[in-house]
């Protein structure tokens, strides 16, 4: 079985557009889990656009499955984690200006910085994961760093698959493989959704988690939270 962690980053969007606190991120983020999603997922920016670092603090305490705080470990992020102690930080070289996080760490140049980030958070118990594209060479940079997991960057295989290639997973499967082989476990996300999620896990093995959000809250507008998730993990299971 995958796990599904939901990211609730547009559940603040939608709540930003307003000022006010509607929805409750909090409120969005309980029924989640009781919708059987095993995880919550946040990606604070430093511009706080949509997850707010005031967000993280109030979800730790009522959340009752996996906490995993996603972003760029910049100090005031690195601060927020120790403080909130999830159960895993995510780590995702973001660009200052981008939309949304459009790459995997080159884990050869930044080897020796991952190293000491990692260890930092892996000294309060916290478990990692570094995000990074489908390349060979970044699985075995990863493992050299000491990260417990990686998280797949699946954004090019969300195109490929909506343009209907062959073989859209086939760098995903085989990078999960080499990843598994060098003993990291494996997570995956970015633009996975209810068409391609069915494909991608019976395509790539080893895939302990899943983290979804922009897809998932916009099916939902049509479906409903509750029918969205359960829909994904009968996919997931
Ligand atoms: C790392 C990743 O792929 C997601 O966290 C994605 O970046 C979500 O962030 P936004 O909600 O800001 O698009
Ligand atoms: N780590 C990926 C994530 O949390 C959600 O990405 P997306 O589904 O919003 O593209």
């Amino acid at each position: 079985m995958t796990k599904l962690s939901v990211n609730i980053n547009k559940i603040a969007t939608l709540r930003n557009a307003r000022g006010g606190d509607v929805p409750n991120v909090v409120e969005a983020a309980r029924k989640i889990e009781s919708f059987g999603a095993q995880g919550i997922t946040v990606h604070p920016r430093p511009d706080e656009r949509h997850i707010r670092y005031q967000d993280v603090r109030d979800l730790k305490p009522v959340l009752t499955t996996e906490f995993n705080i996603e972003g760029k470990p910049i100090q005031q992020f690195t601060n927020l984690v120790l403080e909130v102690k999830p159960a895993q930080v995510t780590l995702v070289p973001d660009a200052e200006d981008a939309i949304t996080s459009n790459a995997g760490w080159d884990t050869i140049k930044y080897e020796s910085y991952l190293k000491e980030v990692i260890s930092e958070f892996q000294k309060h118990g916290i478990r990692t994961s570094i995000f990074v594209d489908a390349d060979k060479k970044m699985i075995e940079g990863a493992a050299k760093t000491g990260t417990d997991r990686i998280e797949l960057y699946t954004e090019q295989f969300a195109t490929d698959f909506a343009k209907g290639k062959e073989d859209s997973a086939k760098a995903y499967a085989e990078c999960a493989g080499l990843a598994h082989e060098l003993g990291l476990e494996i997570n995956a996300g970015h633009d996975l959704s209810l068409d391609n999620i069915e494909y991608f896990k019976k395509a790539v093995p080893h895939l302990a988690e899943v983290s979804i959000g922009h897809a998932l809250i916009s099916e939902a507008l049509f479906m409903g939270l509750e029918k969205t998730i359960q829909q994904y993990l009968k996919f997931l299971k």
